[in-house]
């Protein structure tokens, strides 16, 4: 559905694309965890102070099996099919135990690759699926032409207009495979490889962070369980274990060579989304750490129980969502096997939550200064705030509307931009009355620019990313 709105934001131009589990239900079977649901990409073109918005389903095997057999065929964050489903699907035992039965249902995150094509990502290598940005089109499946093989990756791989990093665990022999595709290419290339330094598995590496000459690996003691990976019900962690005595550690990899030049442990964490990594330098220039921070969940693993949809739909007004805060990382550079982790400002500042964090891109991988967040306003059972983080002043600004819980603030630099903060922070809101709106936040002052509502309510989503309009 298309709509035009005006909006009092005239300096915009360009498309905001995100994606996120919008579909919870096959028929009347309701799903258990706002992970597992179907993919809903929603679009908002802004074009000299109008908005045309639209939302879509993405059509992987996934949803396309579950809508034509009316059950759940492929395994989904927290739900497995019935073996007979899957196997009604595929027709093959063997399929269940294998990569087959897992889901390709791209919920997670949408980028512009390099080249200008859009692909939407999850955890699974093969929920990777272009899309039209322009119509919401499912194109289909994007098929990575080498032979790395593997069934998972990180939900965020690192995309500018040159190239795709990503990560890939490796289950059997715990480890990550840091790869590198061109952009143009869909083909990755090894550059290196790190060995788990704790056990079982790898830990799981929702996303990680790059400085300019640096890929950090993080190893956190939330571990992949392959047991896990393959039973039908839910366990606790879903397909993850906590491993406190195995270690928190840290990897750094230069990204020319593929050698690790820091391993480091570091006290227990629990972190989904590193916000971006930089180099410290001495008074002569040399690079003496890498700093790194990351929502980190005070090495607590219960956000992932309260993300269950009978949580979240079930707000009594009794503070529940567990306390976060931005987790900065200094790994030293000079051989020391332990690094730091402390918290870079006062989670008070933003109320003690936070996740879905966003930059100015231009400041990937280097010294910066502000991030924008989803914070907490309490009690609360979600993060239900936006808010800036002055890194340097220690000290955040805040945005909350009664009721309202806003999705991942985007940060959006004004064309010709000098300063860090120059630019627009867009987040899609829905209301405490279930209507939805776009709001268009000023990345200096953190002041409302503009808001437009949309003609319904739309569900929570996740991660998103900025397609500028095509120079004329
Ligand atoms: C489909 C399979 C998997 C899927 C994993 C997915 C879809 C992971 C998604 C993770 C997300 C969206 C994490 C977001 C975290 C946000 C937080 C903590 C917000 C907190 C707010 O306060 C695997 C599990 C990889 C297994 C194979 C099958
Ligand atoms: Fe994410």
């Amino acid at each position: 559905m298309n709509i035009f709105g005006v909006l009092a934001c005239d300096r915009l131009n360009g498309t905001y694309l995100r994606n996120g589990p919008g579909q919870w239900n096959i028929e009347d079977y309701n799903f258990r965890h706002l992970f597992d649901g179907y993919a809903t990409i929603v679009r908002l073109h802004f074009d000299n102070g109008r908005l045309l918005f639209g939302h879509r389903q993405i059509e992987s095997e996934a949803y396309k099996a579950a809508m034509k057999h009316k059950r759940l065929c492929f395994r989904e964050f927290s739900e497995a099919p019935k073996p007979d489903s899957f196997l009604a699907y595929v027709g093959e035992l063997a399929s269940l135990f294998s990569g087959a039965s897992l889901t390709d249902n791209a919920n997670t995150g949408v980028v512009k690759l390099g080249d200008g094509r859009v692909v939407c990502l999850t955890e699974t290598i093969k929920g990777s699926i272009q899309i039209d940005p322009d119509t919401l089109d499912t194109i289909g499946k994007f098929e990575y032409t080498d032979n790395l093989g593997g069934l998972i990756h990180s939900a965020h791989p690192i995309v500018t207009d040159s190239e795709f990093l990503t990560l890939l665990p490796d289950l059997v022999r715990p480890g990550y495979t840091v790869v590198r595709m061109a952009a143009g290419s869909n083909e990755r290339k090894v550059i290196g490889r790190v060995n788990c330094r704790g056990g079982p598995a790898p830990g799981w590496v929702h996303s990680f962070p790059v400085t300019e000459h640096y890929v950090v690996v993080p190893e956190m003691p939330l571990r992949y369980c392959a047991q896990n990976l393959l039973k039908a019900e839910p366990t606790p962690l879903y397909k993850f274990e906590w491993h406190p005595d195995s270690g928190g550690y840290v990897h750094v990899m230069c990204r020319a060579s593929g050698k690790i030049v820091a391993s480091v442990e570091v006290p227990p964490y629990v972190t989904f989304h590193f916000i971006n990594a930089y180099e410290e330098q001495d008074e002569d220039g040399r690079v003496t750490a890498i700093i790194a921070d990351c929502c980190e969940h005070n090495a607590d693993t219960t956000i992932l129980e309260k993300l269950r949809l009978q949580n979240l739909r079930s707000f009594a007004g009794h503070d529940v969502l567990p306390d976060a805060r931005v987790g900065r990382f200094r790994i030293p550079l000079d051989g020391s096997p332990v690094g730091e982790l402390e918290a870079a400002l006062d989670p008070d500042e933003h109320g003690k939550g936070m996740d879905m964090s966003s930059i100015n891109p231009a400041y990937l991988g280097k010294k910066y200064r502000y991030a924008y967040a989803c914070g907490a306003q309490r009690p609360c059972n979600f993060p239900n705030t936006l808010t800036k983080i002055d890194l340097v002043k220690r000290k955040a600004k805040n945005w909350h509307n009664e009721g309202a819980v806003p999705s991942e603030p985007f940060f959006v630099a004004r064309p010709g931009a000098t300063e860090e903060d120059d630019g627009v922070v867009i987040s899609i809101v829905s209301a405490a009355n279930g209507e939805g709106y776009a709001l268009v936040l000023d990345g200096s002052t953190f002041e409302e620019i503009a808001r437009a509502k949309f003609p319904y309510g739309l569900p929570y989503g996740l991660h998103g990313c900025w397609v500028p309009k095509k120079a004329s």
